[in-house]
């Protein structure tokens, strides 16, 4: 995030009585009653109910599916459409939001008083704020993008919106949370409900439903008001950002296209929680059903979040962006994404040709639908991108995140004070912030203290007279660590696939770089390197989004593998052909800046010249083979999960199976292997991270499923060699894990 910003500082927004300095007597004894009482009301939310179910995409939909069900059958059609009609007029009912500014502001004033009840502070950077308020008075609609953390999220956007004065969102909440009560609040405080997945049946698209939410979308922002959803669906389990979802965003995209809008700012959103805030979601990681949301549920979690201390949580706004500009821009660099996800039960061969917008009344050609499907995916995937990058980790992440990736067995105080200064440093040289200040002794106690022992505990040594610190790598614990752990790990994500890509290369792997003996000099060759590199990049496409769309992959991995060398963690070594090779080497290097440089696509250049640059691993020194260490330990729980699934499906999937079955004997196996210390990375069992590298192999088409009678089932594919590739990947895999 920009450093200028930053400069302007942050602020707590729960302590107003900043922002009511030189103010009366009253004020100082009442000051979040004053300043509450000073905030201005937003003028009055439009009702939109009755255009919406009369708009004519509704009324096509209707009659549409009221044809389909009457089959022909002329005199059944009006009973059915009116029918319909009925059910659509309740189905808005359930959805739609009823504001009142009022309760907003009544709210607020609750939440800036009783909120420090269990956080010690809402931190926001005074910079961002000021950019948002700037593009919030530009007339467009604002689009709000959160990274979805907590509950707390929603909370958080509408209340540091209201302590700047701009207009609450409309927010787009899961219909799970439709419970009694709260979706009274939540309807008044600006949500709305929608399905988690628009059609009921997965066989039938549910033409009403689709046309009823779009509607509903675009005549709020055809009236300027704004819009807040969490495009990754859902809250992470893992801590990392999860793959974007396209289809509210499609929304948005199409208003602009079809002329609804002018322009709308763009505003991704992010947060860093000090402490988890809503559970662990260890039993899920155990392989345990989701509890489902209830009152109850709802009201016993309230209580146990005012009965304890979460530290303090940091919001980042990222620089409102315009979607026209975007478009435009996109337009012109067309994205291609590592990979392309297969819609569950959708092979991925038909996927680009039948593409509908998301209300299917209102058909575009396949070429123009394949194209928005683009662009609304570069739009997801650069938001996510930017809020993961503009993600400040808090003390908490980055202490978990060392004792992870470093320290496994354990780390004395001072030895761990000088890693996080060298963390800091390292987060520094890749323009990312830090959500905590203070002496680095006193930060990590404070975060020892605040994760608790059952993460990670503490014991004086007599005979080193120090403190020293272990995590706890059991299970379920170490899957709450890694939670808090994974907030850095997309910072080194890239650098990381690099480091295995290098081991891969260099026939070493994570045991080799722990000895001094790696045996004979280890040298790589360039272009094997960004291959494997780009290869472990598709493999682990579900993971990370590594890079902004509008950049490409091999031309990012090699200026990185460049910056391997000013690290020396590797050295240049010409080729040992000969010397007119070795000439062409140095030419297509140099080349290779140019290209870099001027940033021409690589792509352009492929097939006219094999590189044949070598680089020597510099593992003789002990700083360097620690640093490549660090880097493969990033990923390691990834790599290790991924590399169990493979062998998994090669070992299981001769026949078609049941994919609840295949994923419950696919969970028992990768915890037993943790249980019986086969595995390097206990948090490799993680059954999330299991199902993540499950689809992954969905989507590169070696594994297929498809809805069955009642079952989901899955199996190996056999479009092309599925088993080759699972053995090639496992393979690669194995050299770095072994
Ligand atoms: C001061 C006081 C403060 C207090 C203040 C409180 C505020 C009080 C508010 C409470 C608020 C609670 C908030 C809770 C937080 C959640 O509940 S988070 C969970 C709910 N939110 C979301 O899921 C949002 C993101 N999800 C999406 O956008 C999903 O796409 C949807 C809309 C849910 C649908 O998911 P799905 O059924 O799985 O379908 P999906 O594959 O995504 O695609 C659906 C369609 O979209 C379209 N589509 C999808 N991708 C693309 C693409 N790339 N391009 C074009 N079209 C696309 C297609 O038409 C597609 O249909 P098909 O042609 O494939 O059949």
């Amino acid at each position: 995030m920009n450093g200028g910003l930053r400069d302007m500082g942050m602020r707590n927004i729960l302590d107003v009585r900043t922002e009511l300095l030189n103010s009366g007597l009253l004020a100082r004894s009442f000051p979040t009653e004053v300043y509450a009482i000073n905030r201005p009301l937003f003028k009055t939310y439009p009702n939109i109910t009755r255009s919406v179910i009369t708009s004519p995409r509704v009324l096509i939909a209707i009659e549409e599916t009221a044809r389909q069900i009457t089959k022909g059958d002329m005199d059944a059609l009006p009973k059915q459409i009116a029918l319909l009609e009925k059910n659509c007029a309740s189905t808005m009912r359930r959805m739609k939001a009823s504001v009142s500014s009022f309760f907003i502001k009544v709210t607020a004033w609750f939440l800036t008083k009783y909120l420090s009840k269990f956080l010690h502070s809402v931190q926001v950077c005074r910079g961002q704020m000021m950019m948002v308020k700037e593009a919030s008075k530009r007339n467009v609609p604002m689009i709000y993008l959160p990274l979805h953390r907590s509950h707390l999220d929603y909370i958080l956007v509408t209340l540091i919106l209201w302590h700047y004065d701009i207009r609450a969102p409309f927010v787009a909440a899961g219909d799970n949370m439709n419970i009694p009560f709260f979706n009274l609040l939540m309807r008044w405080l600006g949500g709305f409900f929608i399905r988690r997945r628009l059609d009921s049946n997965r066989n039938k698209k549910d033409m009403i439903y689709r046309a009823l939410l779009h509607e509903y979308m675009t005549k709020l922002l055809s009236q300027g008001e704004g819009l807040e959803f969490f495009i990754e669906g859902g809250r992470t389990r893992t801590g990392k950002s999860m793959i974007p979802k396209g289809g509210l965003l499609s929304v948005v995209v199409e208003a602009f296209n079809a002329s609804e809008i002018s322009d709308a700012f763009i505003v991704p959103v992010t947060f860093s929680y000090e402490k988890i805030i809503d559970g662990n979601y260890c039993r899920e990681q155990m392989g345990l059903p989701k509890i489902k949301e209830t009152f109850m549920g709802a009201v016993k979690a309230i209580f146990r979040v005012f009965f304890n201390t979460y530290g303090s949580v940091r919001v980042d706004f990222a620089q409102p962006f315009s979607l026209k500009e975007f478009m435009l821009h996109a337009k012109a660099y067309p994205y291609h994404p590592i990979t392309l996800p297969t819609p569950p039960g959708r092979h991925s061969l038909d996927y680009g040709a039948s593409y509908p917008n998301f209300s299917s009344t209102l058909l575009s050609t396949n070429g123009e639908a394949e194209s928005t499907r683009m662009l609304v995916k570069a739009l997801a995937d650069h938001v996510v991108y930017t809020s993961d990058h503009c993600t400040a980790p808090m003390a908490t992440h980055l202490i978990a995140f060392l004792l992870l990736t470093k320290y496994r067995e354990g780390v004395y105080l001072r030895e761990l004070t000088k890693s996080v200064h060298w963390i800091i440093r390292e987060l520094q040289a890749l323009h990312a912030d830090v959500g905590f200040c203070g002496q680095s002794e006193h930060v990590i106690l404070y975060a020892q203290e605040l994760l608790g022992k059952h993460l990670i505990s503490k014991k004086w040594q007599e005979e080193d007279n120090d403190l020293k610190l272990f995590p706890n790598l059991s299970l379920p614990s170490v899957f709450e660590l890694s939670y808090y752990a994974n907030a850095v790990s997309t910072h080194f994500a890239l650098e990381s696939v690099l480091a295995v890509s290098i081991l891969i290369n260099g026939n070493l792997s994570l045991f080799h770089l722990l000895t001094s003996a790696t045996g004979v000099e280890k040298k790589v060759l360039r272009e094997k390197v960004l291959e494997v590199a780009e290869e472990i990049c598709t493999i682990i496409h579900n993971e990370f989004i590594f890079l902004p769309p509008c950049e490409n992959l091999h031309s990012v991995l090699a200026g990185m593998l460049e910056s391997f060398v000013s690290k020396e963690i590797l050295s240049t070594e010409e080729s040992a052909m000969d010397d007119e090779l070795a000439f062409a080497g140095k030419d297509r290097r140099w080349a290779d800046r140019l290209a870099l440089s001027l940033d021409v696509d690589e792509e352009e250049n492929e097939g006219s010249y094999v590189a044949d640059q070598y680089y020597q691993i510099n593992t003789e020194r002990s700083d360097i083979r620690e640093r490549l260490h660090f880097l493969v330990c990033v990923l390691g729980p990834i790599l290790e999960a991924h590399f169990l699934v493979i062998k998994f499906a090669l070992e299981e999937l001769h026949t078609e199976l049941p994919e609840e079955d295949f994923m419950k004997s696919l969970g028992g196996c990768a915890r037993g292997k943790v249980e019986s210390g086969l595995a390097l990375f206990s948090e490799s069992c993680a059954m999330i991270g299991l199902k993540s590298a499950v689809k992954s192999l969905q989507d590169l088409e070696i594994l297929y499923s498809y809805d069955g009678a009642n079952l989901r089932m899955l199996g190996l594919s056999e479009q092309q060699d599925s088993r080759a590739m699972l053995e090639h990947y496992a393979s690669l895999l194995e050299t770095a894990l072994s």
